[in-house]
């Protein structure tokens, strides 16, 4: 059996599929560190919004953000029990402020930006340059980590997916409606897939997971399983 210790596991996928839920529960399982890719673009994009880049929803103003990339430093802090990392931006938590509908309405124009992308992609580069990773994004298969050992490309039904945020959102005292948490995912979508540079690709040796009809302990057994017939000689 090829040992795990140290393989690269790429895990790409619509938005809110659970990609970041089944990421830091395969990490926490194989004791691998844990990168949330997207938390980066949310950072960036949540900068773009605190210094006047942002212009309303899905509207920003590109030059401001280019700009700003110098003035931004992201960094990951170490797992909680539960596998969390908390998210630093400049030096401040901004864990929960990143998951605000406010950033998500920004985000993926944020992340068709090839200044910001090539800014982030040499860090996500250099965070997982020692293998023992599990990252999870939009084109973390096709372009970070085109040669990761296991590359999963996760999917869910929208509705599903829309449904499960507004559970999550709603835990956190945010009240939004599902008609526009839905809109939000499909928005992303539309724009991550179609967008000129990395766009949102299954990589061809990916191994593909449906899992709207799994729950989040079924999803990580199954990739579990996935993982071990996958490193066996
Ligand atoms: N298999 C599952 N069954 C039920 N709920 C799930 C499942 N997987 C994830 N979830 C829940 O769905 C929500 C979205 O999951 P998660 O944040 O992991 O998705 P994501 O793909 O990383 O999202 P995004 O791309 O928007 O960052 C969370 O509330 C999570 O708890
Ligand atoms: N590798 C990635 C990761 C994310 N993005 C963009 O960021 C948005 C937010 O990501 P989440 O995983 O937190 O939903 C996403 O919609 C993409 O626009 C990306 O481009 N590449």
């Amino acid at each position: 059996m090829q040992s795990t210790q140290h393989i690269t596991i790429a895990i790409d996928g619509f938005s809110s599929c659970g990609k970041s839920t089944l990421a830091k529960a395969l990490a926490k399982k194989m004791n691998y560190t844990f990168i949330d890719s997207g938390a980066m673009y949310r950072c960036v994009a949540l900068y773009a919004i605190q210094n006047g880049c942002a212009l309303g929803a899905h509207k920003i103003n590109l030059t401001c953000v280019v700009n700003s990339l110098p003035q931004i430093h992201i960094q990951f802090g170490e797992a909680d029990e539960l596998g969390n990392r908390p998210v630093l931006l400049n030096g401040e938590d901004v864990s929960h402020a990143i998951r605000q509908l406010e950033v998500a309405n920004i985000v993926s124009e944020v992340a068709a930006i090839r200044e910001v992308r090539e800014f982030l992609v040499e860090q996500q580069q250099e965070l997982g340059k020692n293998g023992g990773v599990v990252m999870d994004g939009r084109d973390i298969g096709t372009v970070v980590f085109p040669h990761a050992e296991l590359k999963l490309f996760i999917t869910a039904k929208p509705e599903i997916r829309a449904q499960r945020r507004f559970l999550e959102l709603q835990a956190k005292g945010e009240i939004n409606s599902l008609g526009e948490i839905l809109e939000n995912l499909k928005h992303r979508d539309r724009i991550d897939s179609t967008r000129a540079i990395s766009p949102l690709t299954q990589a061809k040796d990916a191994l593909v997971v449906d899992n709207s009809e799994m729950s989040e302990t079924e999803q990580l057994e199954y990739v579990m399983n996935l993982v071990k017939n996958h490193t066996r000689a």
